[in-house]
């Protein structure tokens, strides 16, 4: 859906490039993630791709046809919700999302989509009454308020509980098993491992990994069974190499003989894959 091919971008007033040629795919009905840390590009390369910055060099394109040379339908076909939402606080929700309507042509069902994030009830309260919460999921309402073919999504969760949280991205699933792409970008790792298909880590304007989250997985986890079990009141822990597990005697007769607490195979997570292409840990308050 989405081609982006050596895409270099320097700010006007900076000397250094913040995307430093950069190429990737985002194939239709994929929910695809883009991480790194603070200041790799992230923002940068979404506010390229939704042409709110336009001179880069490179090539990009949306259903083959260079971006720069789509006009407003561009706008009718996409949705995009970032992490800072921006309403009119002293008009109700419903105003807002009656105001945002009518830019488009193609508009979706407003009650359905009000009553799946849980404000149907709360539609005519001023925004500033509502918690920043509320302020998020009315953000993803008017995201989808033109049935967009594609979602741009910067931190979605940021600040959800978890409650929330989770009907944001029930949202987000269902809207890709009807056939919609998403980009997404979070801190949430939980969240990028439950959503995404594919995600690429950028790191200082470049591209580091692009992969499933399932091959990072194996490509970066350690090829071993790690096993606990009780021994005089004690907890044991051991290491096996994956290789030939079946066949290895040590580590059958534990399974036999002894009270086994936990046994896992060498896969890491994601927030370790992070820490381990970037090189930063992850902000947990963010
Ligand atoms: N308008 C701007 N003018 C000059 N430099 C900018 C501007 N916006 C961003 N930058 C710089 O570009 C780099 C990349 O910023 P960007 O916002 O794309 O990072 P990010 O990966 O989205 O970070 P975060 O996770 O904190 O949102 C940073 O060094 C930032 O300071």
């Amino acid at each position: 859906m989405f081609k982006v091919e050596d895409l270099h971008y320097s700010y006007p007033k900076n000397k250094e490039e913040t995307i430093k040629g950069i190429s990737f795919e985002i194939k239709k009905g994929e929910i695809f993630g883009f991480l790194g840390p603070s200041g790799a590009g992230k923002s940068t390369t979404q506010k390229i791709l939704i042409k709110l910055l336009d001179k880069y060099q490179g090539m990009i394109t949306y259903n083959n046809k260079n971006i720069l040379e789509l006009g407003g339908e561009f706008y009718e076909n996409i949705g995009v919700s970032f992490e800072m939402p921006i309403h009119f606080s002293k008009m109700t929700a419903m105003e807002n999302i009656d105001f945002f309507l009518q830019l488009y042509k193609k508009n979706n069902d407003v009650q359905s989509l009000m009553k799946k994030v849980g404000l149907w009830e709360d539609r005519d309260k001023m925004v500033s009454e509502y918690s920043k919460g509320m302020k998020i999921r009315l953000n993803i309402v008017r995201a989808l308020l033109n049935s967009p073919e594609m979602l741009f999504l910067d931190e979605p969760t940021n600040g959800l509980d978890p409650t929330n949280a989770m009907i944001l991205k029930d949202m987000i699933k269902v809207f890709r098993s009807e056939g919609g792409t998403v980009f997404i970008t979070s801190h949430i790792m939980n969240d990028i491992d439950q959503l995404c298909d594919r995600v690429a880590f950028i790191v200082e304007g470049e591209i580091k990994e692009i992969d499933t989250p399932r091959n990072l997985k194996l490509k970066y986890g350690k090829r071993v069974m790690t096993l606990e079990y009780k021994e005089n009141k004690k907890t044991i822990h051991k290491e096996f190499p994956m290789d030939g597990i079946g066949k290895n005697e040590e580590f059958l007769e534990l399974l036999k003989n002894k009270e086994i607490e936990t046994l896992h195979s060498g896969e890491t997570t994601l927030e370790e894959i992070f820490i381990m292409v970037t090189g930063v840990g992850l902000n947990h308050e963010s």
